[in-house]
């Protein structure tokens, strides 16, 4: 494709030709031959720098910010921004993307509906797709990612490959961090959903309120005027999203014990399952949610309100709900001690999502909830007496351990935590805290091991070993033969 088709819009200082373009790229380490380089200026470094690079890597035109010095002979494309110049140029440049995509933001539960989204299209045999923090899912594939939100180069190849493989219908998980950064700006979007808003990546986001403006994005910017915005109605920011929504001329359907489209009648909570009964167009439907934890009813109906939003009866949106599986890493049973002590792993690695997890399991522990929690480095360092304080609140025996230090001297972090969780017990191996958890859990005790989910690492500096909570909990019950 030509510079010129890739970018009509934008202005074109110096290089007075008009090349070829064989792929684009904000990362001068992954240029190739003929590639059109994007100088974008990110937290830590200013891509200007890196242009000779480009250039050396066989970069044959840049796109930069008006304003950016940058020294080249090449054709400089110019945008106001440039994120989301080369988000809509990836998107041009790769074409296809399956029809129906929808898109989800909110602090928790964007993995948790997305994936449930896929799994009621799926059962009304549309091919589906799912992509966000645990990688992508189509009948096709199961790959690992590393970002929830992919940079918009990849997303746009994805989109493009999943549509060439079949998929009709792709959900797809939209984090702060990637509507701030112009990730999906070249996505075609039918639908999107709105889950909470709670305490995280404080360290990114200046304030609340930014943070909340950055989800906005996917409804004032992304989301086509008239197109459905499936509305979680029960959480603090609620309103506000609504209110957001409306005011671009979204068509609002909200759901939850407050919502319109989908009103949570009852619910009620047994060990593995929850009764709900949901009224939908004037009917109730009474279904069995194979999940524990109230929040995954909420998840729920976010993603059945998504199905609907996007051609699936709603009779069958709902009965789909009776047979969800959870994602993975989400109140995992990954083991059951000798003793009958269920040991789940969850994801939860911010405040809100340990409250849900540990309120969570409190109906069916007749004993103790036993936690070991961690906080990442290099991430918002506020979660981290909260996240202590939380569980020194809802959990009757507390392990503080590492998870992911990065950069950060691991005994802060857990310093930070025990600060705020008087009784809680240090261990800074993840695997000793692991057994302890195991050995002292008795009958009737249920163990949660919140932070990495399903995670395969612990990084620790550059290096990240390899580490899975599932697969330590499995020796540590066979370690204390019980
Ligand atoms: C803090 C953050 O979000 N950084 C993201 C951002 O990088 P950046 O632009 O700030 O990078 P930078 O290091 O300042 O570099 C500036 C520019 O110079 C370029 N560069 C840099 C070095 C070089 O030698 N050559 C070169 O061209 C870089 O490619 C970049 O374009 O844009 C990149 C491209 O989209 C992302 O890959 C990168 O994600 C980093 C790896 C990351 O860890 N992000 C996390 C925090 C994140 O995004 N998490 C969210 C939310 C997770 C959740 O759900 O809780 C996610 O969606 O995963
Ligand atoms: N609707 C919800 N409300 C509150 N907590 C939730 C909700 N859904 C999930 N959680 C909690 O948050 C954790 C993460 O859930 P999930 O992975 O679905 O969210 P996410 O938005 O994708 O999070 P992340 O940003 O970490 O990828 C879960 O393990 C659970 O403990
Ligand atoms: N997507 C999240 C995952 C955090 C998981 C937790 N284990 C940690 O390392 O903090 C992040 O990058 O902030
Ligand atoms: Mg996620």
């Amino acid at each position: 494709m030509k510079l010129s088709q890739l970018a009509d819009d934008l202005a074109q200082t110096g290089g007075d030709d008009d090349p070829e373009i064989a792929g684009l790229s904000a990362d001068s380490r992954s240029v190739g031959d003929g590639f059109l380089f994007a100088a974008l200026s990110g937290t830590r470094a200013d891509g200007a720098r890196f242009v000779a690079a480009a250039e050396a890597g066989g970069a044959v035109a840049i796109l930069a910010a008006h304003g950016a010095a940058i020294e080249s002979r090449l054709p400089i494309l110019r945008a106001d921004d440039p994120r989301h110049a080369i988000a809509v140029m990836a998107a041009r440049f790769y074409g296809a993307q399956p029809e129906q995509v929808v898109a989800v933001t909110g602090t928790a539960g964007k993995t948790s509906i997305t994936t449930f989204v896929r799994q009621i299209w799926a059962s009304q045999g549309i091919a589906a797709a799912s992509i966000g923090t645990t990688g992508v899912v189509s009948p096709s594939r199961d790959e690992y990612g590393t970002l929830t939100t992919p940079d918009p180069v990849a997303l746009a190849r994805l989109m493009a490959e999943l549509a060439s493989e079949g998929v009709t219908h792709a959900a797809m998980e939209a984090s702060s961090h990637g509507l701030d950064q112009r990730r999906l700006d070249g996505v075609r979007l039918a639908a999107a959903g709105f889950s909470n808003l709670g305490h995280d990546h404080l360290d990114y986001h200046p304030d609340a309120e930014s943070y909340f403006g950055a989800k906005m994005r996917l409804f004032t910017t992304l989301l086509p005027k008239g197109a459905p915005a499936v509305i979680f109605a029960d959480d603090r920011w609620s309103g506000r999203a609504i209110e957001v929504a409306t005011s671009v001329g979204a068509k609002v359907l909200t759901v939850g014990r407050n919502g319109g489209f989908l009103t949570l009648k009852r619910l009620e909570h047994q060990r593995h399952c929850q009764v709900a009964e949901i009224e939908a167009e004037g009917r109730i439907h009474r279904i069995v949610l194979p999940l524990a934890g109230e929040f995954q009813m909420s998840n729920a109906l976010v993603a059945a309100g998504l199905a609907i939003a996007t051609g699936v009866a709603t009779d069958a949106a709902l009965a789909a709900l009776e047979t969800l599986k959870g994602a993975s890493g989400r109140l995992d049973l990954a083991g059951t001690t000798a003793e009958g002590a269920p040991v789940f792993v969850d994801y939860a690695h911010k405040p809100d999502a340990l409250e849900n997890v540990l309120a969570s399991v409190r109906p069916f522990t007749t004993g103790r909830v036993v936690a070991i929690i961690g906080c990442g480095g290099d991430r918002d360092r506020a979660k981290r007496p909260m996240m202590g304080e939380i569980a020194a609140r809802l959990a009757d025996v507390v392990i503080v351990t590492d998870d992911n230090p990065r950069s950060e001297d691991a005994a802060t972090i857990r310093a930070a935590i025990m600060a705020a969780a008087p009784g809680a017990t240090e261990i800074a191996d993840r695997r000793s805290a692991i057994r302890e958890a195991v050995r002292r859990a008795r009958a009737g005790d249920t163990v949660v091991i919140a932070g990495k989910g399903p995670e395969v690492g612990q990084t620790v500096g550059d290096i990240t070993h390899h580490f899975s909570d599932h697969e330590e909990v499995r020796a540590a019950i066979s370690e204390t033969g019980r």
